[in-house]
C-alpha cells in the first residue's frame, strides 16, 4: 500500500457527496475533525443504528462485486433505521482492511457506500480505518431520527394484530445459493437466466424499506415493526417474544415470487425454507389491528409498494406457528442466520 491513511480516507471521501445534500442534512462539520458536528431537529428523537459486513461471512469475490458489497452495507444498516420508522440522516464508516487490499476494491465499495447513502439522503461525516489480518471489515453506523414517542418497536404486538411483510421474502438468501452454485468471481457472472436475475439482485442490491417504514410511521396504525435480517422465522420471533404474544403464519398468505418458487424446485427444496430461515431480505415485517390492514394497503399501493397480510397475533402462546395449508398448526423453529450457532 503506497498511500498513507489520510491520502485513502481523502481518495475514498472527498467531494463524494452534493454540498446541498449535506447543507439540507445540517452538517457542521463533516469528515476531516475529531469528530463530526450536526443540527438536531426539535420535536425528533436520534435513532441510532450499526452493522457489519465482514469478508467470507457476509460475502466473498465470488457473491458480490466490491460496489454491491458497499451497497449492502449501506442499505443493511440503513434498513434498521426504516425497521424504527425513523429517517436516516447521517452514516460513519468503519473500514478494516489487510495491509496488502488492491486499492481498486476500496475504491469500488466506497462507489457502492455512496449510491446508497445518495439514494436515501443520508450524509456521510466520518468513520474509521484499521488494518486487519486478513480480509476487508466494514461497519456501518447510521443515525437517523423520529418523532418524539413515535418509534416502532419490536415489542408493540398486540392480541388481535394482523401480521404483514412489505414484499417478496427469501429472494436474497436464493440469490445467494445460485452465486455460491456458479463459483466464478462476480466480476464475471454473466449466464444467469431471466428468472434468476431478480434473485441475485435481492441479494447484492437489497432495497432499504425507508419509504415503507415512514408510511407505516404516518399512518399511525403500525403496532410493531421489525426488518428480514436473518429470516422471517427469527424476526417473527423476535416480536412474539418481545410482545409477550404468539405469531402464527398462514402458510397460504405467505407470498413467494415466481423467481423463488422455480429455483426452489430446481434445488429440489421447499420455497419456505428459503422464506422463513434464509434472511437478508431487508423488507420489514411488522403488525397492525386487523381494522386498519385495508386501508394500509390501498396506501401502499397508491405509494407503489405492497403490504402481504401472512398471519395474526395471538395471546394463545408465546413462539411462532405455522397454519399449514392441510389445516395442521405446526410449531416454528427459532432458526435463522446465527453466528455461532450450528445452523
Ligand atoms: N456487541 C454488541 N454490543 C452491544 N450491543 C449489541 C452488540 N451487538 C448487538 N447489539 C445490540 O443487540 C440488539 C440486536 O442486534 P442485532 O441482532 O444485530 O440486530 P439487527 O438484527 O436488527 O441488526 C441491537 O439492539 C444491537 O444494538
Ligand atoms: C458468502 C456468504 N455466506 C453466507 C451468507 C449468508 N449470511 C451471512 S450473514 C447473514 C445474516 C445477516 O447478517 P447479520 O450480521 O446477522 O445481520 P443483522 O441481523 O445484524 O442485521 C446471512 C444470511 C452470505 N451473505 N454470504
Ligand atoms: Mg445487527
Ligand atoms: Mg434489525
Ligand atoms: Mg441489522
Amino acid at each position: 500500500m503506497s498511500k498513507g491513511e489520510f491520502d485513502l480516507i481523502r481518495a475514498w471521501t472527498s467531494g463524494r457527496q452534493a454540498p446541498s445534500l449535506l447543507r439540507s442534512n445540517g452538517v457542521v462539520a463533516g469528515i476531516g475533525d475529531d469528530a463530526a458536528v450536526t443540527e438536531w431537529t426539535p420535536g425528533m428523537q436520534m435513532v441510532v443504528t450499526c452493522d457489519t459486513m465482514v469478508e467470507e461471512i457476509h460475502f466473498k469475490t465470488i457473491t458480490m462485486r466490491d460496489s454491491d458489497v458497499g451497497f449492502k452495507a449501506m442499505a443493511a444498516a440503513v434498513s434498521d433505521i426504516a425497521a424504527m420508522g425513523a429517517i436516516p440522516k447521517y452514516a460513519l464508516i468503519s473500514i478494516s482492511q489487510p495491509k496488502n487490499a488492491k486499492e481498486q476494491r476500496l475504491q469500488g465499495i466506497y462507489d457502492g457506500l455512496y449510491e446508497c447513502a445518495d439514494l436515501w439522503n443520508v450524509a456521510v461525516i466520518g468513520g474509521d480505518t484499521t488494518s486487519s489480518l486478513s480480509g476487508i471489515s466494514i461497519t456501518v453506523t447510521v443515525i437517523g431520527e423520529v418523532e418524539n414517542g413515535k418509534a416502532l418497536l419490536r415489542s408493540a404486538a398486540q392480541t388481535g394484530d394482523i401480521v404483514f411483510v412489505t414484499g417478496y421474502p427469501g429472494c436474497s438468501s436464493a440469490g445467494l445459493d445460485l452465486l455460491l452454485q456458479k463459483n466464478t468471481p462476480a466480476e464475471q457472472w454473466g449466464g444467469f437466466q431471466p428468472l434468476q436475475i431478480p434473485l441475485v439482485q435481492a441479494h447484492t442490491r437489497p432495497v432499504p424499506q425507508i419509504t415503507a417504514g415512514r408510511l407505516l410511521q404516518q399512518l399511525g396504525s403500525c403496532h410493531a415493526l421489525n426488518d428480514v435480517s436473518d429470516g422471517i422465522a427469527s424476526e417473527a420471533w423476535e416480536i412474539a417474544e418481545a410482545s409477550g404474544r404468539g405469531v402464527d403464519l398462514i402458510e397460504d398468505r405467505i407470498p413467494i415470487a415466481a423467481e423463488l418458487q422455480a429455483h426452489a424446485y430446481s434445488v429440489r427444496k421447499d420455497p419456505l425454507d428459503f422464506v422463513l430461515y434464509g434472511g437478508e431480505d431487508y423488507l420489514l415485517i411488522g403488525t397492525m389491528p386487523a381494522d386498519r390492514a385495508l386501508d394500509a394497503q390501498l396506501k401502499f399501493s397508491e405509494a407503489g409498494l405492497s403490504l402481504h397480510v401472512i398471519g395474526y397475533i395471538t395471546g394463545d402462546h408465546n413462539g411462532v406457528r405455522m397454519a399449514k395449508s392441510d389445516g395442521l398448526l405446526e410449531a416454528v423453529p427459532k432458526r435463522g442466520y446465527n453466528h455461532f450457532g450450528k445452523e
